[in-house]
């Protein structure tokens, strides 16, 4: 890793559509034997903080920020957290933000270069976009903030290979050089790549950046957000049966797949000593083990759906009708 300006603590920006595989990749880094600290900034758009729950990595400090879109509503959270963090010398080596997947990276990269106390003190190394080989191609064509993830990004890493054939990868390699031809392209699974092809980029390229957006660095910004976009979360502190629980999400989201984007939770089922983290993107469900429930933690089920056209009655109900 090379540290570009020594005196000024990296940032890493961690962008890509909603599902893309964001958090996945930030576990791999915060699990490797670096020997170095990360204070790690999570945002996410449903009112329930899950995100934050499913980083790895007892040493990292996590600030979340919910409620609001990171380059909106919660910048001035965004400023004021790395404030904070600032004002704690050598504490840690690097920072990372992981936006929404709703995020428009600019204005969140902006933060960096207009705020005047956190410029002078932090170093945008680079915009890492993880996008989704399945998917890309689809949300390129009706989300704005996809293509925006894109044209930003210094790395780019095409992951969930697995899911797509070569010619599908060549064909969404080719639109994304259309949109960005500079990035560095690295195609991943399950967001597995080399630390030093993340880090330590020194990549962000304010000229470049200018280039796509002239009004960069004036401070205030306007750009397109997905009106219809809805998010609907809900919880439950009775325990949840897994024999409900597994065929209704499976149906809702082979029904509902195309408007259901991402659908995430944190489950307590009955009878299980251990959290149960559930993950959806569209009609794709995953699902594992976590942890042990801690002695001092509520046993609530949490879940959140992401998409359009949502049923939040429906939504909600399906859920209750899963209570053991
Ligand atoms: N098949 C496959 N699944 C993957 C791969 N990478 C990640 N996933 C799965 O995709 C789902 C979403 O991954 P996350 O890392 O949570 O995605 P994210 O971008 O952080 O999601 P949001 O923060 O909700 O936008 C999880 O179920 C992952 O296990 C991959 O390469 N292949």
């Amino acid at each position: 890793m090379s540290d570009v300006q020594p005196n000024k603590i990296p940032v890493t920006v961690l962008t890509g559509y909603l599902g893309a595989g964001k958090t996945t990749l930030l576990n791999r880094i915060l699990s490797e034997p670096h020997g170095k600290k990360f204070a790690v900034v999570v945002n996410e758009f449903g009112e329930i903080g899950i995100d934050n729950d499913l980083v790895v990595g007892a040493d990292e400090e996590v600030f979340e920020m919910n409620n609001g879109c990171i380059c909106c509503t919660v910048r001035g959270d965004l400023i004021r957290i790395i404030d904070g963090l600032l004002r704690r010398k050598n504490d840690f080596d690097g920072i990372i933000v992981e936006t929404t997947g709703l995020a428009d990276p600019a204005p969140v990269a902006q933060t960096f270069f207009v705020d005047e106390t956190v410029g002078a003190k932090t170093a945008l190394d680079a915009v890492v976009t993880v996008a989704d080989a399945k998917w890309l191609k689809d949300r390129l064509k009706d989300a704005p903030e996809a293509k925006n993830q894109i044209a930003f990004a210094d790395v780019i890493l095409l992951n969930k290979t697995d899911l797509v054939s070569e010619t599908e990868l060549k064909d969404v390699e080719m639109r994304i050089r259309a949109i960005n031809p500079f990035a560095r392209i690295h195609r991943t699974q399950k967001s597995d790549i080399a630390i030093d092809k993340v880090l330590g980029q020194g990549a962000f390229d304010l000229d470049r950046i200018q280039a796509i957006d002239p009004d960069f660095l004036e401070g205030g910004h306007k750009h397109f957000h997905d009106e219809d976009m809805q998010s609907y979360s809900f919880s439950s502190d009775k325990p949840l049966d897994p024999d409900r629980f597994f065929p209704w999400i499976q149906e809702l989201t082979q029904r509902e797949g195309p408007n259901i984007l991402r659908s995430k939770g944190i489950l307590a089922f009955k009878d299980d000593p251990d959290r149960f983290v559930f993950q959806g993107v569209h009609m794709i469900l995953d699902g594992d083990h976590q942890r042990p429930w801690r002695d001092d933690e509520a046993k609530t089920s949490r879940i959140v759906f992401i998409g359009r056209k949502l049923d939040p009655k429906a939504l909600e109900a399906g859920f209750l009708s899963c209570v053991a």
